[in-house]
């Protein structure tokens, strides 16, 4: 039970809070289960005061819907970061952007390329790299989430700058990987304590306990390298990309600002940054949840031989004939969400709700995880894969239940990480079996399967085995011949 110091008390305004706890009660591991404890005791809304920050969870539909979306202008800014931010030089990221003018310009440029009927553009290259998926699961099925990493990889260089990544050590991914790796431990909440006390950031780097202003000058470099060394490259002579077509309508635009080719920039950036783990992670929940329910599996696949028979792999112009392959991604977001508690908001200015004030700069969380086991909205046994639960009257979108995040921040890049999950899904249950690893005699081992803590939520690494499903399947897997 958490503990509640006696006579702690938000700043002025309309008293009570319904909980106040602190640093202390803050959970190292699969924090959004705890959430939901302190919940079940608290309710819909709870704060914890972390040495001085505010802190306040919304736990139920109501209330995100009350703050995030009817209350957006006032609950759409993000907590500043010092480490990430200022000294590791990752504040060109859209997603730790404060809210107001110059975050805005971003999701313009970002929502002109991603927004539902833009996203059309990509699905030939969605194709390409997902069939492409297929040859390297045939080839090396025990490396499958290298491979997986590497198509969605490929996928978004070349659809942000036109750019062909090798499958091996390619340097724009290694820089950009480091940096996203880094950039994510290092925004822990409580990991540097010049996130609490921010003048630290001043005290130079050869100063006894300031090794965090050297680890942040080297974490820099790649952070930096990560925007600027593949922007350059799609600057020449690299295919037509969301960067190139920007810099055109730049190029013709003579009232364009000074700074509109660093927004450009920028948001290209962040699409790596944001885009590969959140999918990938995906796909390997997806993956794991086939080997534990093997009958959603058969399903799935009696789905897409009625339609596509043995005979072609499928296209997005299947997805319509296709709606509990469909349901299979959607489950698997729904299942165990890539960001459990999403990314956190900020408030901007004073606000009071039910009764309980909340104060300007406190950091909002919504617990996605518990929104989407909502018996509610998407029916009993939140804990089974079941994709069958979307069929049933009144089940809502697990996208527009808090997967993708809230309000004025939701991912911008939503319709198109769809379209990637739907043809990953789609094409690997057509043409392959996924069972678990055998032991040395043969026999099934089912992966003794936990879920990572943190703002990313993957499962932990797990062995499976990927078998093509036929001769057939075999063929079509080889159909495709271009090399990339
Ligand atoms: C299955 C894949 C994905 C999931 C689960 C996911 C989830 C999320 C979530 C939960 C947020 C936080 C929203 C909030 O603050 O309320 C977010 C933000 C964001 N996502 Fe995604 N995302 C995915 C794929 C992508 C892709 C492919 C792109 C780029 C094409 C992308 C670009 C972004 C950006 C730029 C933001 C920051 C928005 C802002 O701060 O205004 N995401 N995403």
């Amino acid at each position: 039970r958490p503990r509640i110091p006696k006579g702690l008390r938000l700043p002025p305004g309309p008293p009570p809070k319904p909980i106040i706890g602190n640093a202390l009660d803050m959970p190292k591991y699969l924090e959004w289960e705890t959430y939901e404890k302190y919940t079940k005791q608290y309710g819909e809304i709870f704060h914890l005061n972390v040495f001085g920050t505010h802190m306040i969870f919304l736990n139920s539909r109501r209330m995100v819907y009350e703050l995030f979306e009817r209350r957006s202008s006032v609950y759409s800014d993000r907590p500043t970061s010092v480490m990430v931010g200022d000294l590791m030089g990752f504040g060109w990221a859209m997603t730790l952007q404060r809210y107001g003018e110059w975050w805005r310009r971003h999701r313009r440029a970002m929502h002109n390329k991603f927004n539902l009927d833009a996203v059309d553009t990509y699905k030939p290259t969605q194709i390409k790299h997902t069939r492409d998926l297929l040859r390297r699961l045939y080839k090396t099925p025990e490396e499958f989430m290298k491979h997986i990493r590497h198509t969605t990889g490929a996928i978004i260089m070349e659809i942000t700058y036109g750019i062909t990544i090798k499958p091996e050590d390619d340097p724009y991914i290694h820089t950009a990987e480091v940096a996203v790796r880094v950039g994510g431990e290092a925004a822990v909440p409580g990991r540097f304590m010049v996130d609490i006390i921010p003048w630290l950031k001043y005290i130079p780097e050869w100063f006894p306990g300031a090794l965090f202003r050297k680890q942040a000058r080297i974490w820099r470099k790649y952070i930096l390298d990560m925007r600027d060394v593949p922007f350059q490259k799609a600057n020449g002579t690299a295919p037509p990309s969301f960067t190139s077509s920007h810099l055109e309508s730049l190029a013709a635009n003579k009232d364009a600002s000074a700074d509109a080719e660093e927004v450009i920039k920028n948001t290209a950036a962040v699409i790596f940054a944001a885009g590969t783990d959140t999918t990938v992670n995906t796909l390997k929940t997806f993956l794991l949840a086939m080997i534990l329910f093997p009958e959603v599996q058969k399903k799935a696949q009696e789905e897409l031989d009625s339609v596509l028979g043995e005979v072609r792999l499928p296209g997005f112009e299947d997805m319509k004939a296709l709606p509990y392959t469909e349901a299979v991604y959607k489950e698997a977001m729904r299942w165990h969400p890539s960001l459990p508690l999403g990314l956190p908001h900020a408030t901007s200015q004073d606000d009071v709700v039910d009764g309980y004030f909340i104060p300007k700069g406190a950091i909002v969380i919504g617990n996605s995880w518990m929104l989407l086991r909502e018996v509610a909205d998407f029916g009993a046994n939140p804990d089974s894969f079941d994709p069958a639960r979307f069929f049933e009257k009144g089940r809502r979108d697990p996208g527009q239940t808090g997967a993708f995040g809230y309000g004025r921040r939701i991912c911008p890049g939503r319709y198109m990480a769809e379209n990637s999950l739907f043809i990953a899904v789609a094409s690997i249950l057509q043409v392959f079996n996924i069972s678990p690893a055998k032991d040395s005699l043969g026999n099934d081992v089912l992966p003794d399967y936990e879920w990572i803590s943190g703002v990313l939520s993957p499962p932990a690494d797990y062995e499976c085995t990927l078998k093509p499903r036929s001769k057939a399947a075999e063929a079509l897997i080889l159909s495709n011949h271009t090399e990339i």
